[in-house]
């Protein structure tokens, strides 16, 4: 059998919630789309869900053509939904001509998804270095490479730069990584979708409007 064969056999024997799905109930549903997140993620932890805090960044370039990664939740909070990185990426560069995102996060365990829509604002110096000096030695290690995305020429090199990093942030703890850079979406638009065995899904969008938040169920 060859690959491809193989790969589609894989494919198909693979099923979509072939287990117990939590309920939804909208008329249940807070005022703010950050309360019903914050209700979800902990029922989510509670569920073994596993790293339920990655989240996919979509942002596009100066083209216009879209670009997704994952990244790592910081808060969730009023202000939105945080998550760092560097300015110099792809992904920073891009928010920086463009500040605008939408995030997605899957709970397959749960069979929900929430994405969010909305302007990127950008942390202080201050408050990127707080993010960062609040989080482990791994992660300031990692922040004091600070080329993400440039070509990179070698593994070696990578190596050598990382050895240099961990041993940089575990002989100076408050050393800064100055592109390391916190990102808030502001969000504009938020969508909570519960999955239903019978595929009788529960969408429930906010959407800010002048007075607040409006909440309008929307068609699976
Ligand atoms: C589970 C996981 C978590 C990640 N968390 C982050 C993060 O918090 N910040 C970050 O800059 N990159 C993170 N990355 C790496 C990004 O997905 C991506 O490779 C990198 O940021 C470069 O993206 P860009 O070229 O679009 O800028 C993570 C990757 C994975 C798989």
């Amino acid at each position: 059998m060859d690959d491809e064969r193989r790969f589609q056999e894989a494919l198909r024997s693979v099923r979509v919630w072939d287990t117990e799905l939590p309920g939804f109930d909208p008329d249940d549903a807070p005022e703010e789309p950050v309360a019903l997140f914050h209700r979800w993620f902990a029922q989510a932890v509670a569920a073994d869900v596993v790293e339920p805090n990655t989240m996919q960044v979509a942002t596009a370039d100066a083209d216009g053509h879209p670009d997704v990664r994952t990244v790592i939740l910081h808060e969730a909070d009023r202000r939105g939904w945080h998550f760092a990185s560097h300015s110099g990426s792809a992904k920073g560069r891009q928010l920086a001509a463009r500040p605008e995102a939408a995030l997605h996060f899957y709970w397959a365990a749960q069979g929900r998804q929430v994405r969010v829509r909305g302007r990127v604002a950008t942390g202080t110096r201050e408050e990127a270095y707080e993010d960062l000096h609040a989080r482990t030695t791994g992660a300031l290690a990692s922040a004091l490479v600070s080329r993400q995305s440039e070509v990179l020429a070698s593994l070696d090199e990578l190596e050598r730069a990382s050895a240099a990093a961990w041993e940089r942030a575990r002989r100076e703890p408050g050393a800064h990584a100055p592109s390391w850079t916190l990102y808030v979406v502001e969000p504009r638009e938020v969508e909570f979708f519960q999955g239903d065995q019978d595929r009788r899904h529960i969408r429930l969008r906010y959407r800010r409007t002048p007075g607040g938040w409006t909440r309008e169920l929307l068609w699976p």
